[in-house]
């Protein structure tokens, strides 16, 4: 048996999967955390990495990583980082993404050229805030990689990425297929730092000094989907960190209004997707105000009925991607005496996490793409009470996979490709999944619409 090595390198923490290459059956598991903030070290990812992966990988032919998109790794000469690298969930470059979208021509002329309207996440605003903020350190700039390329250029000493992790950066164009050196340069007051080669999708990246091949590796999104073998029809609701919506489409996107960004996938094809920087952190949020841990935090949700009596909870507790919020706070509305619970407390966080997903798959629905069924993963899609209400929110059908770590599966997945050279990736079968069925298409409707309204009377109609 041949064995292949999956590297998911997320906002908190790193994931280590090894699969049989023929199967993807998962033999053995490894993780550990990341320090929490928006800003990193990247040897802390190295750390992890390493830490994770300790006696996992002496038997194992390949590695492929993916790893949270959009990260500033600004190297200089020496290669080392000329700034701890800025998250995507980092708001500082708010103003650098507003200012960034007028230069390019506005919103259509962004979404045209670079597949995405500019917010603070993306690495090309990250570049702005530097030149802006810290231009002596802009100009020491020699390389910018995103996290997976620096952990790539780690194992193998090769500086390169793949199409899927390339699209997230702002200055590289999924539709045309190459870096917009024009967009780069715009975003970094003049300045065009070398960028890292983009491989083809089973490209391999190099090898590690002990003669493991290495995959071309991905975006963290890009790997879930390559682990969960997204098919027309599936639309993929991730719930970590971040909460993402994304399905696989055969053209790139190009949305104006900012909503979905026109990613690219890592097989060649195209992964529209919708980002809130507001998912399983609400909830864990909402259990330690209620002082209970997860598990009882489940049985306090599930004990109140849908609606959460009322309750609206608008979670932006970090700020906001989607809708453009940066410097929102969360907003509880709806309260009175009689329905001022825990209950309907837990329960309003659960159902304001989904509601803002939800109006991620009706923008996905709206931009032509087909929504048969929902597939639930992330931390938080183990969540009972999240189960309970996501059918009823996003009014489809819910699938949710058996528990496993799928961005670590698709980065195993694109190295066991890698490894076998052929033109489309290995079969894996899926291990088994939970459906669960729409049992109450109106008291899913009476939610959104509790939602809608609490969202205008504190944001507006337009924001
Ligand atoms: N049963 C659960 N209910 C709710 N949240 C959970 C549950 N299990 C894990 N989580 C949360 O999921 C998050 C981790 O999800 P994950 O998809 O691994 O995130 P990331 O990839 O962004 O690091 C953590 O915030 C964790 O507290
Ligand atoms: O910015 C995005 C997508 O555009 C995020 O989805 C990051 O890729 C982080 O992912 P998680 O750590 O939440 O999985």
């Amino acid at each position: 048996m041949t064995l292949v090595a999956g590297i998911d390198s997320s906002t908190q923490s790193t994931k280590v999967v090894i699969c049989d290459d023929t199967t993807g059956t998962v033999l053995r598991e490894g993780r550990a955390p990341h320090p929490d903030g928006t800003v990193a070290d990247p040897e802390s990812w190295w750390q992890a990495l390493t830490n994770a992966t300790e006696g996992l990988l002496d038997d194992v032919a390949a590695i492929g990583v993916a790893a949270q998109q959009h990260g500033m790794v600004a190297l200089d000469e020496q290669g080392a980082p000329v700034h701890p690298a800025l998250l995507w969930n980092d708001n500082r470059s708010a103003q650098a993404a507003i200012d960034l979208t007028r230069e390019l021509g506005g919103p259509q002329a962004c979404a045209e050229a670079i597949g995405t309207v500019p917010v603070a996440s993306l690495t090309a605003s990250k570049l702005r805030w530097l030149a802006e903020h810290e231009p002596h350190l802009a100009d020491r700039v020699t390389d910018v990689l995103l996290p997976h390329d620096w952990l790539i250029w780690r194992l193998t000493g090769e500086f390169v990425t793949d199409r899927g992790d390339a699209s997230g950066t702002g200055y590289w164009s999924p539709r045309e297929g190459r870096y917009r050196q024009d967009v780069l340069a715009t975003a970094f007051g003049g300045r065009t730092p070398r960028t890292p080669r983009v491989l083809a999708p089973a490209e391999a990246a190099g090898r590690t000094r002990d003669g493991k091949l290495v995959s071309a590796g991905t975006g963290d999104n890009m790997g879930a989907a390559l682990g969960l073998d997204v098919r027309p029809g599936d639309v993929v609701v991730s719930l970590g960190t971040s909460g993402t919506v994304f399905a696989s489409v055969d053209k790139p996107s190009a949305d104006p209004t900012g909503q979905i960004a026109g990613f690219a996938d890592a097989t060649g094809r195209f992964l529209p997707l919708v980002c809130t920087l507001n998912a399983a952190r609400v909830l864990t949020a909402t259990a330690a105000m209620l002082g209970v841990e997860m598990a009882e935090f489940d049985r306090v949700a599930c004990g109140a009925e849908p609606g959460a009596g009322g309750l609206a909870l608008l979670p932006y507790l970090d700020g906001e991607r989607t809708p453009i919020l940066p410097d929102a706070s969360g907003t509880l509305l709806g309260l009175r005496r009689d329905n001022m619970t825990p209950e309907n407390l837990a329960r309003a966080a659960v159902e304001g996490m989904l509601c803002g997903l939800a109006a991620g798959v009706d923008a996905l629905r709206a931009d032509g793409v087909e929504v048969a069924r929902v597939l639930l993963i992330g931390g938080a899609a183990q969540s009972r009470a999240v189960q309970v209400a996501a059918p009823l929110i996003f009014g489809v059908p819910v699938t949710v996979p058996a528990p496993a770590e799928y961005v670590a599966r698709g980065a195993a997945r694109q190295a066991a490709w890698a490894l076998a050279g052929t033109a489309q990736p290995p079969e894996w079968a899926l291990p088994g999944a939970a459906e669960l069925e729409v049992v109450d298409s109106e008291a899913g409707a009476r939610i959104r619409e509790l939602h809608h309204r609490a969202f205008t009377q504190v944001h507006g109609e337009t924001a």
